[in-house]
């Protein structure tokens, strides 16, 4: 599969001050990406490079083999769907979704066929002549969706099209926009800061820290090897110790704290201080005053439906742990921590 869009070495800001820094990525031809990342670490401005509204300060950028870096938005190929819509809303639906096709002077016929096809496509056949603003959020995105799509990009630019939606109507828009790129085959690049909605959308994640890429991968490689400790807060393993890896004669050893019996490790790491992520369904509490773990105290619990999570105060730490059945403020607990479910890291490596 060719490379749809290359991005190389670019930097890119509002002022002197660069806000992405040394950025470089190749999407495939028809690949769904995300860029995901916490608040202020660059998404939008990332998006805003690419569809040519902010312009480099350093790098190129090739949609194919064409470079497009000083090329206005309307040379790119590209579309963009944003969080708040960005209608017309003095026009009707179909005046929205025919306007770009206006601009590029289509005549009148074809342009009713495409947006009738277009119409069909995000369901909203017979919606055609309602102004948006009589619309509900879940269809005014389907409606940006639809303009966005009408011109035929190659390319669709998505910047948190789902956050301005209910939990359901954000899942069945979010299946219908990935159906949409598979039926129709474009490349799509979304920005998300929603770790479940990247995973279940792309078929590759990119994760931003601070203006640079933290790490890129399938969703699986994410999840199961983060790099960092940042990725790996990122995809869920958001509970964190301090931990200390030492080599005795019998191999290698996690302690992580009085009474709790070191945790044998079986892929190498160097000895020093760590800094160790899990996540909450990942671990088991007990009751048993006897067990070996960490010893803990429950501080609440919350009711998940297939469990409860607990907030346990760890030493100085407070993690987030399930539990089959709810355990009462101020329950001693012990929390073990199987190797194979802990993500590891040098401490100086701490992102946040
Ligand atoms: N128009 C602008 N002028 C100056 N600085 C800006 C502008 N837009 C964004 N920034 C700054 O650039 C940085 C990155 O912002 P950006 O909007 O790209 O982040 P983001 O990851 O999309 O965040 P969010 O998830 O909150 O939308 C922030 O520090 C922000 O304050």
């Amino acid at each position: 599969m060719s490379s749809s869009l290359s991005v190389s070495a670019v930097t890119a800001g509002y002022d002197a001050a660069p806000i992405l820094k040394d950025i470089s990525f190749d999407i495939q031809r028809g690949e769904f990406v995300a860029l995901l990342g916490p608040s202020g670490c660059g998404k939008t401005t990332l998006l805003q490079v690419l569809s040519g509204f902010l312009p480099v300060q350093s790098g190129q950028i090739f949609v194919g083999d064409q470079e497009i870096t000083r090329q206005p938005p309307e040379r790119r190929d590209m579309a963009m769907v944003f969080q708040s819509y960005a209608l017309w809303p003095h026009m009707t639906v179909f005046q929205n979704i025919a306007y770009a096709l206006k601009l590029r002077r289509m005549d009148k016929t074809a342009i009713a066929q495409r947006v009738q096809e277009m119409l069909e496509l995000v369901n909203l056949e017979g919606y055609e002549h309602r102004p948006v603003t009589a619309l509900s959020g879940g269809q005014r995105q389907r409606v940006a969706l639809a303009r966005a799509l009408a011109v035929q990009p190659s390319i669709l630019l998505l910047d948190e099209p789902l956050s301005n939606l209910d939990a359901r109507v954000r899942a069945v828009v979010r299946h219908e926009i990935k159906s949409l790129q598979k039926k129709l085959g474009f490349t799509a690049v979304m920005v998300t800061h929603d770790q479940e909605e990247a995973m279940s959308m792309a078929d590759r994640i990119i994760i931003l820290n601070q203006g640079r890429i933290e790490q890129a991968g399938s969703p699986q490689e994410l999840y199961r090897n983060p790099q960092t400790s940042f990725v790996a807060d990122f995809m869920g393993a958001d509970n964190r110790l301090s931990g200390l890896v030492r080599q005795s004669y019998d191999g290698l050893h996690l302690y992580l704290g009085e009474h709790c019996e070191p945790v044998v490790l079986n892929s190498p790491l160097d000895e020093g201080a760590v800094d160790v992520r899990f996540r909450s369904e990942e671990i088991q509490l007990s009751t048993d005053a006897s067990a070996s773990g960490l010893r803990g105290e429950v501080l609440q619990n919350a009711y998940l439906g297939q469990s409860y999570r607990h907030t346990v105060q760890l030493g100085e730490t407070t993690c987030l742990i399930d539990h089959p059945e709810p355990l009462a403020e101020g329950t001693h607990v012990s929390v073990t921590l199987p190797a194979d479910v802990l993500h590891i890291f040098p401490a100086r490596k701490q992102a946040a």
